[in-house]
Formats: structure tokens, sequence, C-alpha cells
């Protein structure tokens, strides 16, 4: 290629194949066992034979992996003790997609120096992934680069598509073939829209280009993922976690012949990034689905050790430990008191 052609790319080196590197960080039976298990129970949520309320918990983004791991732990015993009322899938999140720039997450940047190993990350996430399923709990994350889930998709037991990315086919062709349960998230502007349109995208066979488990650019054909649901994340116009923004929501998937499957995200939009207003719009959410309104599946917060965020980047060892470096999150005390709440309205 002439060098013109390549002006802007600065480097360009190949990966370990995804076959390469799922033999090196490779789940165990027990581990593959319960991912898929929980699988199984998020769907059953989904489709309403299960009448647990499934919430997905955890920090913004992991960053310390040490952190992420004694945060795990604790979720891991609340988990136990909750599960008969409450499904709980921890937020294990290395992709952050960024409204301008900023750090990218654990998978482009292990190290947090703008370094990008990105095989370094990969090989970290998984092993994060691994201990997070080995402590009994079912692990969510973001899937944003197209490549990821040939990666880590082994260890995922539910995914969401971003309110950046629900509207790009790129991602809808790629839920269509992935395995696990996921959610769409509404657009940032608070429009459900593009959301019913990705469900619909989703479910449907499609073919689009990809990488092969050698690492070899292929053709892809999927056969659909018909375990796809909406996320209401509020947005731009406004949170709509409300009694009527969830009746809109149930009018537009039924018009759009959907099962009316709800998760609402107390994060984000829904509490204007703001963490001490997480707690009453999450409750507002359960006092919903108490009061009767089915098609509420479950919620999902942004949670860690400590609460609020930190600005970053800053010098690493000036971090304050189990605190956010991307959105602010609510703290464990309080992500612990609000379960144990949430478990005894639903009985
Ligand atoms: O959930 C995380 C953030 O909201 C998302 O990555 C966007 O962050 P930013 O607006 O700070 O870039
Ligand atoms: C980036 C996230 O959410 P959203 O796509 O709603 O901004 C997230 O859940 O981390």
């Amino acid at each position: 290629m002439s060098q013109t052609a390549n002006l802007h790319i600065a480097s360009n080196v190949a990966l370990p194949s995804p076959r390469s590197m799922v033999a090196e960080i490779a789940p165990t039976e027990a581990q593959t066992a319960f991912m898929a298990q929980s699988r199984r129970e998020i769907r059953e949520i989904i489709f309403g034979s299960d009448s647990r309320f499934l919430v997905v918990l955890g920090p913004c983004s992991i960053h310390d992996p040490e952190a992420g791991l004694e945060y795990a732990r604790k979720l891991a015993a609340l988990s136990k003790e909750l599960s008969d009322r409450l499904c709980i899938v921890m937020r294990v999140y290395f992709e952050k997609p960024r409204t301008t720039v900023g750090w990218k997450g654990l998978i482009m940047d292990p190290r947090l120096d703008g370094s990008c190993d990105i095989p370094a990350g990969l090989k970290l996430a998984r092993k994060i992934l691994r201990d997070v399923l080995d402590l009994g709990l079912p692990t969510a994350t973001e899937l944003l680069d197209p490549i990821t889930p040939q990666y880590i998709a082994d260890l995922i037991s539910w995914s969401a598509i971003g309110a950046r990315t629900t509207e790009s086919q790129t991602h809808r062709q790629m839920a269509s073939g992935l395995s696990m349960p996921l959610g769409f998230k509404n657009g940032t502007f608070g429009h459900i829209s593009p959301a019913v349109n990705a469900i619909k995208a989703g479910m449907q066979p499609q073919t689009f280009l990809g990488v092969s488990e050698d690492g070899v650019a292929s053709a892809v054909t999927t056969s659909g993922n018909p375990d796809c649901h909406i996320i209401l994340r509020g947005g731009e116009d406004g949170p709509n976690f409300g009694a009527d923004d969830v009746q809109e929501t149930i009018d537009a998937l039924e018009a759009a012949k959907l099962k009316p499957a709800i998760m609402i995200d107390a994060s984000h939009g829904n509490c204007a990034k703001d963490h001490r207003r997480m707690p009453d719009v999450f409750r507002e959410i359960v006092r919903q689905r108490v009061a009767g309104q089915k098609a509420i599946i479950g919620a999902m917060l942004e949670s860690n050790l400590v609460a609020g965020n930190q600005k970053f980047p800053q010098p690493l060892d000036q971090l304050t430990r189990g605190q956010s470096i991307t959105d602010a999150c609510i703290d464990w005390e309080t992500t612990e008191s609000l379960l144990r709440e949430t478990h005894r309205v639903l009985g």
C-alpha cells in the first residue's frame, strides 16, 4: 500500500488469536457450567418463568482488579443471602464508551497510563471474569468493540449494548450472534425507538464482517439472539424511570410485537449522573414492580466500595482505592442496605 494510504495509522500489531487466548486462560468446567446456568436463569426472568427481580450492579468500570474482587466477594456473600427474591449479577465492565475522549477501560489500557496494551488487557479481563464466576456471581459487561466478544464472551452471563451504540448496525449485528441475554439501552437523548429497533435487528439472523476464532478476517452469519430486552437509562432530555415512561415503552414494544421486558437503569440519565439520587430512583423502580408492574424485570445500579468518583488521569499512587475513575457510584454500605430493603419489600 502507498505511504499516503497509511497516513494516519501509527501502528497495526497482530493480536493473539481468540482461540489461543481462550486456551491460555481457559475456564474450568465448573465456571462454564455456572455461566450457562446463570444465562438460563436470566433468560427465565426475561420471559417470566422466574419471578425474581434481576439486579445488575457494580462499578462503572473495573480499573483496580484487586479492589474489584474485594467488591465481588462482598456482593457474592450478600447475593447468596438474598437469592430467593433477587438474581444479582455483577457489573464487570472493561470497555467504556466515551462521550468525547477519556480512559476507555481495562481492556484498552490495562496499565492506566496510555500504553494501551490490548493483549494484556484481554488476558486480565478473562482472569477477573473467571475469579468473579468462581465466587458464584454471574457476570455482566458492556460489549463495545465488535471483536472483543471472541475473547471474553464465554465468561459473560449478560451483556449490554450502550446508549451510544444501540443505534449502530455493527452492534446490532454483533448482538445477533451473542449467546447470552442482552439489553439494549435507549439512546443518549432518551429516545426508546433506537432500542426497540435494535431488539428487532438483534433477534434476526445477520451476515457481516468479523473475525474467526483463529483471528482471521471472516464473513460471519448468525442465527439471531432471542433473549434481547430494553434498558431505560434516561437521557439528556431527562429521566425515563416513571410509570408513564414504562407504559409508553410497553406500548412501543407491543406495537413492535416484542415481549415487554424492561430493565431500568437507576444510574446514567436516570439520576443525572448524580450518585446521591440513585437510591431513590432505584426505590421508585422497585415500588412500581411491587405495585404489580411485571414488565419491569430488573434494575441496574452503579456501585463501588467508595462513593462518588475521582479525577482521572492523576498519578496512580494517589488514587483512592475502591472509588470510580469513570461515573460516580454509590458506596458499598448504601448498596447493601438498598438490596436488603429491596429484598424485604419484594417479600
Ligand atoms: O458509564 C460510563 C459513562 O457514562 C460513559 O462511559 C460516558 O462517559 P463520559 O461522558 O465521561 O465520556
Ligand atoms: C456506559 C454505560 O451506560 P450508557 O450506555 O447508558 O451510558 C454503562 O452502563 O457503563
